[in-house]
């Protein structure tokens, strides 16, 4: 193995740099050439790429964003598209290709493995911690941090005019992120897909007044995933007032993604930067790299989508137990 090529890719996520980072540095310790590829698939499909050294990545562990930019890319849905990814690949003599990104760009990387003979391995980059195989995937510690500074700030308004608030936080078809912000937080209620697939606006109303007989007049936090309602939370609002409860609506959206990767973020992405480059030398292929019970390991690519990882029930439970008191 002598070329490794690397993309970043679908939604961006702190720490994305960090394990750049890291993976440059290994490979240069190894004696591997890395080419990294711009905007994520794209980049291979398109030829836009340029070599990684060393000093392209020093000084960027603290950066938010990604230096190869990220993208979606349609035509991966396609073999012609697929197809064209794995003959560049070929032609630039890529012995292997590292992708950090989600379960949809690991997606990619098995149907690509259809066409192309080198290696491939991904590393969990996303801030919805939608991964299996990994307890956390780069980006979501800090995609929480920003949540909650957030939140913190709604709150003091929130308090000062005894006010109801919607805060919609990221998380496409999760709320892991919704959860453990809402749990942070101190939120009243929380709204998320694991918890129930429909809204019923009777019971968030009443769920109201029932805090507010406890506790007389008082701020209260709901704290829902994006996809929760039909219209986002601005409609929710509308509607909720339409049953005499009056609120406030904020959408957290894509400052969720940005900022300085926190501790956390930064030891994760350097662990698996640099471990997905050993392993890949060790052999592995349509693997991704992830931690689980603070130990790297390897995980199929295959089955990272599966969608099993669940928010935690207990806290959840007790979250619902409690939050009218
Ligand atoms: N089934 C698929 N086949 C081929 N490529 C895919 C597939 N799913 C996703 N991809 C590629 O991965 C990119 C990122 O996927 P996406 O789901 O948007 O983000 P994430 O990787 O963060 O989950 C897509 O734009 C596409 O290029
Ligand atoms: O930036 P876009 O294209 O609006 O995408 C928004 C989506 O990307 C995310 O921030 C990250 O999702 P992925 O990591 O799966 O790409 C989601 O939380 C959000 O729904």
């Amino acid at each position: 193995m002598k070329r490794i090529g690397v993309l970043t890719s679908g939604g961006d996520a702190p720490g994305m740099n960090a394990c750049l980072r890291a993976l440059v540095l290994t490979a240069h310790a190894n004696e591997l050439e890395v080419v990294g590829f711009q905007y994520g698939f794209n980049g291979v499909i398109e030829q836009q790429y340029h070599h990684l050294l060393p000093y392209h990545v020093n000084g960027i562990i603290q950066n938010g964003g990604t230096i190869l930019k990220s993208a979606r890319c349609e035509a991966m849905h396609s073999a012609t598209g697929l197809q064209r990814a794995a003959q560049n690949l070929h032609d630039l003599q890529i012995d292997a290709l590292l992708v950090i990104g989600g379960d949809g760009s690991f997606r990619g990387c098995v149907e690509l493995s259809a066409f192309y003979n080198g290696r491939l391995l991904g590393i969990p980059g996303t801030i919805d911690n939608d991964v299996d195989g990994s307890d956390f995937t780069i980006g979501f510690a800090t995609a929480l941090d920003t949540a909650l500074d957030a939140i913190d700030k709604i709150r003091d308004t929130a308090d000062a005019f005894e006010r109801i608030f919607l805060v919609e936080v990221m998380g496409r078809h999760t709320g892991y992120l919704a959860v453990a912000a809402g749990i942070a937080a101190g939120a009243e209620q929380i709204i998320c897909p694991e918890l129930a697939s429909e809204l019923d606006l009777d019971r968030i109303a009443l769920h109201v007044e029932q805090a507010r007989k406890h506790r007389g007049n008082c701020s209260y936090i709901i704290v829902l995933a994006e996809t929760m309602y039909p219209g986002g939370v601005s409609a929710l609002a509308a509607d909720l007032e339409q049953r005499g409860i009056e609120c406030r609506a904020a959408i957290l959206g894509h400052i969720q993604r940005g900022g300085r990767p926190v501790g956390a973020d930064r030891i994760l992405a350097t662990k698996l930067g640099a471990y997905a480059v050993e392993q890949l030398l060790q052999g592995a292929h349509l693997m991704m790299a992830g931690e689980m019970n603070g130990q790297a390991g390897l995980y199929p690519l295959a089955r990272t989508g599966e969608k099993k990882k669940q928010v935690d029930s207990y806290l959840l439970r007790w979250q619902q137990q409690v939050a009218q008191y």
